[in-house]
């Protein structure tokens, strides 16, 4: 089988199909993959670095607001889609998978004026742009949330959850936090603001290293790899032996199954990972995002009892201590968060959105 894997600008997009690829060869060890992505986006390290083939397209986003730049967006997509084509006939696709972001629009357009099957994947519970836009000639839409299936045409969307929960679930992990220079024998909390990592929770963070220096639980802060130096720059406080600074997690599912609670914006993504393992987690979710859906991923999970939630405004060091502590001190609460936080994981995610790939091949 051959198969076209397309999404990116954000990792909450690119790990989606790459955990795709795994559960596919599992069931199919001969399949040939092509992750056709943008050449600026982070899925061209991301991607290459598993050793997978990969092909560059060079899209860009449009504004919001009306702008001479769009313009060149259509004039850019336009030549996505020429480019695409030209990648589609010489690879011949069974099926062309889109995980979102522009580029996912290009080539899953592409291929479908080339009346090639296609299936689009919907992480959160707010359809993306791309993928209401990809929606009509879709041949199988998979979704993670439930809400998310009437924003798309009728009878057309099925929910499969998210297929990074699947891998992240299914791994064995080796990892031990001696690796970063901490202990194994304690209690672990994991702070990152998503892929990009986020400029309000890191300066909460270093207003609470303080704080943090002095608890019994270790700290992992991870900064987002663009943000790692200011970080370094504002702190007036150094790291106690307990708590460590990191641009970027690259193995972040086998540190995630080590991880006691977590602290994170509530992309989709982040939110599959934290379900499938279980974890009591702190959800600061990003106010700038396509209708606010990261609030409406929190939710989702504070309804359940599976995760606090801090909004952007009410975020501060002593917020988040509070609710770290809330979670890392008291073992009734996580305990209790921990069981609410594994319902809702959907831990066969991959196969489920495999079994609607198989669907599309065969229509
Ligand atoms: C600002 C923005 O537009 N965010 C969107 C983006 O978020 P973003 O790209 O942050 O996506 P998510 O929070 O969904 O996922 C982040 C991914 O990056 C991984 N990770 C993170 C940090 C790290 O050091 N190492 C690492 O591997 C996480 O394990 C996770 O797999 O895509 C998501 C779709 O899926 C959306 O829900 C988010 O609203």
């Amino acid at each position: 089988m051959k198969i076209i894997l397309s999404g990116g600008g954000t990792g909450g997009h690119i790990y989606p199909a790459l955990a795709l690829a795994e559960v596919i060869k599992k069931h199919e060890p001969d399949t040939q993959f092509l992750y056709v992505g943008s050449e600026r986006g982070v899925e061209s390290n991301i991607v290459p670095a598993t050793g997978m083939a990969f092909d560059r397209l060079t899209v860009q986003g449009f504004k919001r607001s009306l702008s001479l730049d769009n313009v060149k967006t259509v004039s850019l997509f336009l030549k996505a889609v020429r480019e695409a084509k030209k990648i589609l006939k010489e690879f011949q696709p069974d099926v062309v998978v889109g995980t979102g972001g522009y580029v996912s629009g290009a080539v899953v357009y592409a291929a479908q004026r080339l009346h090639i099957p296609t299936v689009i994947h919907e992480q959160n519970s707010i359809a993306g742009v791309t993928n209401k836009f990809l929606s009509r000639g879709a041949t199988r839409i998979g979704v993670a949330f439930d809400v998310a299936l009437s924003q798309f045409p009728k009878g057309k969307a099925t929910v499969v959850g998210n297929p990074r929960a699947q891998q992240v679930a299914s791994l064995k992990s080796n990892f031990s936090w001696r690796q970063i220079g901490l202990r194994d024998d304690k209690q672990t909390l994991l702070i990152f603001g998503g892929s990009q990592g986020a400029p309000a929770i890191n300066l909460a963070v270093i207003d609470a290293l303080e704080t943090f220096n002095q608890r019994s639980y270790q700290v992992v802060f991870v900064t987002g790899p663009k943000r790692y130096q200011n970080v370094l720059d504002r702190m007036t406080t150094q790291p106690a032996e307990n708590v460590r600074i990191l641009p970027y997690i690259d193995n972040m599912p086998e540190v995630m199954a080590q991880t006691d609670a977590i602290v994170a914006r509530a992309g989709a993504t982040s939110i599959a990972e934290i379900t499938a393992l279980g974890i009591p987690s702190i959800l600061i979710p990003s106010p700038f995002v396509t209708g606010d859906h990261q609030t409406k991923n929190a939710q989702s999970l504070v309804d359940a009892g599976a995760a606090l939630m801090i909004s952007e405004p009410s975020l501060s060091a002593i917020t988040l201590t509070q609710a770290a502590d809330t979670l890392l001190l008291n073992d009734k609460v996580s305990e209790a968060m921990a069981a609410q936080s594994t319902k809702i994981g959907v831990r066969d995610a991959g196969e489920r959105l495999y079994a609607l790939i198989l669907d599309a091949i065969g229509e």
